[in-house]
Formats: structure tokens, C-alpha cells, sequence
């Protein structure tokens, strides 16, 4: 795992775009072979977003020719939703940028049929052959996508019951009421996202210390589930200073010297 210990999260955005910018540049993808890129919703990317419009603007990074596949996605809450997963990834990324609509993979949560839904969605992904960039964010109680704690860590796209912690953590958006918070949950398993050739996670703020030093010092455990990424052979976990309090001195430490050049490229 590389830990990338970056001061604010203004930094933390900016080393994730640059990063997501440079593989796909690196891949010069086509049609007939595009980039793959996995992405989350959340307060935690949205800066991260608004620095890849930036560099699309600029004319540094293309996305006609990237896929995607959202992590996951409310159950029955009607796509036009403001708050649906749909409505974020339109109005934050995908309106601004020129991904073709047909490139564009979000679960659906208004099916009849949730399981074929999720079936539906593995096979899309492995029709790609793997996702080549998972980008994540993470529950302040280390959930991953939405795999809330206790989830299996080998498990697949399925539908999960929101604990009552993601309801409380996710009322912000639906007016501070939990019970306007869908209670359900279409979500990639931990197993769909090891699946992925890179995951990075960005990790930001005071409130989410405890999972970062779940994901980077404690055992694998399914009650933390961003400790999976312990398993993945290329995983980044990109934080702010706020978010390593939890962390030995000596691992940060660690880590900071080891990532120095990473480190110093947004400063
Ligand atoms: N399903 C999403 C996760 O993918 C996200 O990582 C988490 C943290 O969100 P935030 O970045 O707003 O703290 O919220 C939701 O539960």
C-alpha cells in the first residue's frame, strides 16, 4: 500500500486528479480499448472533480475515450433526485466534461430486480476485461463504496441495508431528516473493487482518522472494511494531515519520506 501524507485537502485533490490524469494519458486509450475508470460520490471528491474539469478545460486529459462505473447508488430514490448518485455525478463531473452518455455506468436503484441489476453490472465491468483506476472515498465507520462494516470482503455487487450511523452521516444532504435517507443500497462489492488494477482512496478531515488507521495500521478486518485494500497489490491511500491523527508519528514519518518526490509535486 502507498500512503500519500499531503498537508490540506486542497492538495489531496490536487495530487488525485494529476494522478488519474497522468494514467489515462499513459494508456492513450481508443474506442476500441478505453480507460476504465471507477468513481465515488461524496463530499470527499467533489474537489477532486472540479481539478479534473480544470485540467479538461485546459486541454490536459480527454475523456471520450474512458469508461466509467459508479460505485453505487441509492435504492429507489428517483434518478432526477437532486441527492440521487445520478444527479451528483451529472451536475459535479460528467455535464462538464466530454464523456460520451453511452461510457457513463451507474447503477440503477429503481429496478424490480436488484439482483439482476448487480448481475448485470459485474458483467458489463468484466466485459471491459477489469477496471483500471478505482477511485474511492470512505465512511467515517471504514466502509468502502457501501459496504458497510460486517460486509463479506470477497463479496460481489449486491443490494445492503444502510446501518443507522450512514443514515445519520448522509441526513446532511436530505435536509438533515434521517428518515427522508433511503435505507437501501445498490453497491460493488469489496471484491468487485480488489477486482480493479489500481484503487485510490482519498481520505480527508478530522471525522475520518479512526478508518484511516484501520485501512493503514489495523489487521484486515471486515468490520473496517477499507482494510481490504491491504490485500490489493496496488492500492494509494491519499489523506490530509487532519485525517493521520490516529496514525503513529513513525508511520507517518514512514511514509513521508518514502512518497517525498510524490509529496513535493503539489506543493
Ligand atoms: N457511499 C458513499 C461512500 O462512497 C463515501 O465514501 C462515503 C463518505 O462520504 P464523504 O466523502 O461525504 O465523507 O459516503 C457514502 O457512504
Amino acid at each position: 500500500m502507498r500512503l500519500i501524507p499531503l498537508k490540506t485537502s486542497t492538495q489531496v485533490s490536487k495530487w488525485a486528479s494529476r494522478h488519474i490524469v497522468d494514467h489515462i494519458n499513459a494508456f492513450s486509450p481508443t474506442a476500441d480499448r478505453p480507460f476504465v475508470l471507477g468513481l465515488p460520490t461524496g463530499g470527499t471528491p467533489l474537489e477532486t472533480y472540479k481539478e479534473l474539469i480544470k485540467l479538461y478545460e485546459a486541454g490536459e486529459v480527454s475523456f471520450k475515450h474512458v469508461v466509467t462505473f459508479n460505485m453505487d447508488e441509492y435504492v429507489g430514490l428517483p434518478k432526477e433526485h437532486p441527492e440521487s448518485y445520478h444527479s451528483f455525478m451529472h451536475n459535479n463531473f460528467f455535464n462538464h466534461i466530454d464523456i460520451p452518455k453511452e461510457n457513463i455506468n451507474i447503477l440503477n436503484g429503481n429496478t424490480d430486480d436488484h439482483d439482476a441489476e448487480c448481475r448485470r453490472y459485474e458483467e458489463k465491468i468484466k466485459s471491459y476485461g477489469k477496471i483500471n483506476l478505482f477511485m474511492g472515498g470512505v465512511g467515517v465507520d471504514g466502509h468502502i463504496a457501501f459496504n458497510e462494516p460486517a460486509s463479506s470482503l470477497s463479496s460481489r455487487t449486491r443490494i445492503k441495508t444502510l446501518t443507522e450511523d450512514t443514515l445519520i452521516a448522509n441526513s446532511r444532504f436530505f435536509d438533515n431528516d434521517v428518515n427522508k435517507v433511503p435505507k437501501y443500497s445498490l453497491t460493488i462489492g469489496v471484491g468487485t473493487l480488489l477486482d480493479a488494477e489500481e484503487v485510490m482512496i482519498l481520505v480527508t478531515g478530522y471525522n475520518k482518522a479512526l478508518a484511516l488507521q484501520a485501512c493503514v495500521e489495523g489487521s484486515v478486518n471486515h468490520l473496517w472494511t477499507v482494510s481490504a485494500l491491504q490485500m490489493h497489490p496496488h492500492a494509494v491511500v491519499v489523506c490530509d494531515e487532519p485525517a493521520t491523527q490516529e496514525l503513529k508519528v513513525k508511520t507517518v514519518k514512514y511514509f513521508t519520506e518514502l512518497e517525498a518526490r510524490a509529496i513535493h509535486s503539489v506543493l
